[in-house]
């Protein structure tokens, strides 16, 4: 909800070629409390006063020489690309409301001024702006939710399919390679029924940073299960740097943790499979990289394997039973 205080923080910039005008309306807000007050007489310094400011109202002359306030509002309408103009016009020409309000103003005040109702048209629509901003963070701060893990914050599986789909894209334009590395932590199931649920939590947070600081910023990391992660590498060198980066992660994962005082120790199994030789697309890389990782559970843990090749694959899975998955390099 927006608050009195809110209302009184908000920006404000007023803009008049008449200084006594600027004058009489400063005076006035200042008096009712407003706080964040600023003023131009200059109609072409609008544009980029407003660009570096992001006002919550901007009190707008319409008749100024040079360059008039409809003019301003079209400026404007580029930088407020989502459409909402917060312009109060002040006019004295009664022909020119109805047209302000056509041209994106949200309200107008008329001159001479009637201190009161410009208090209160002021008043109203900065408490329509702050609402309006309001819902703006909230509905960035959802569709954030909906793409990331609660507890490490990083993508989750969804934004992860489609950073792998970019990188793909990406891979196939330039004849180049990207890889997915499936990684899931060793017995983690222990250190929850030993240390507790909350030390696991910790852990797997403390596991998601040392995952990010191992790779490039443009690579994307994303917990897709309990104790399950994925990165995707947007692009890689050659093949044989992949071996070389699962051994660094698996290396990062299992340095010590100090959680609730004591040294706490994981190891990390990594399947591995690269674009396009495992997989041309989302689904059948995720799923070589998979069947990498239970080749990695299978022979002992703390490792990596990399993908079998997508033909002995397909023929492995057409002829194996569900429980004898085909092996790996
Ligand atoms: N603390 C915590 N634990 C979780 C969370 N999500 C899943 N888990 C637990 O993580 C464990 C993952 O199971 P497994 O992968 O089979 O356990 P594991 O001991 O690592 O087994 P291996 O992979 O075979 O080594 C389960 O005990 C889940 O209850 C979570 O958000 N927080």
């Amino acid at each position: 909800m927006i608050s009195p205080a809110d209302i009184l923080n908000a920006s404000i910039l007023i803009v008049d070629d008449q200084a006594t005008n600027v004058l009489l309306l400063e005076q006035m807000l200042r008096e009712v409390g407003y706080r964040c007050i600023a003023s131009t007489m200059d109609p072409h310094a609008v544009c980029a006063l407003h660009r570096d400011n992001r006002y919550d109202l901007i009190l707008l002359d319409l008749q100024m020489p040079g360059m008039d306030g409809f003019q301003i509002m079209e400026s404007l309408k580029e930088i407020e690309t989502d459409g909402y103009l917060p312009v109060l016009v002040i006019t004295a020409q009664p022909g020119h409301k109805l047209r302000a309000l056509a041209s994106g103003a949200k309200d107008f005040v008329a001159k001479p001024f009637d201190l009161i109702e410009v208090k209160t048209r002021i008043h109203n629509m900065l408490e329509v702006r702050l609402l309006y901003r309001q819902l703006e963070q909230y509905s960035r701060a959802l569709e954030s939710q909906a793409l990331h893990d609660a507890l490490t914050g990083l993508p989750n599986r969804r934004l992860l399919m489609d950073r792998l789909s970019l990188a793909i894209a990406h891979a196939g334009r330039n004849t180049s390679t990207m890889a997915v590395m499936f990684l899931d932590l060793d017995g983690f199931k222990q250190i929850n029924d030993t240390l507790g649920h909350d030390a696991g939590d910790t852990l797997l947070s403390l596991v998601a940073d040392r995952l990010v600081a191992a790779v490039r910023q443009e690579d994307t990391v994303a917990r897709v299960g309990g104790d399950e992660f994925v990165i995707g590498l947007w692009e890689l060198n050659h093949a044989d740097g992949v071996a070389t980066l699962a051994s660094k992660v698996i290396q990062a994962v299992s340095q010590p943790y100090l959680i609730q005082g004591r040294d706490v120790n994981i190891t990390a199994s990594i399947g591995v499979g690269i674009y396009p030789l495992h997989g041309k697309d989302v689904e059948t890389l995720m799923k070589s990289a998979d069947l990498a990782l239970y080749e990695a559970k299978r022979a002992g843990k703390n490792d990596y394997r990399i993908a079998a090749h997508t033909d002995l694959l397909a023929m492995a899975l057409t002829q194996a039973a569900p429980m004898d998955r085909p092996r790996c390099k």
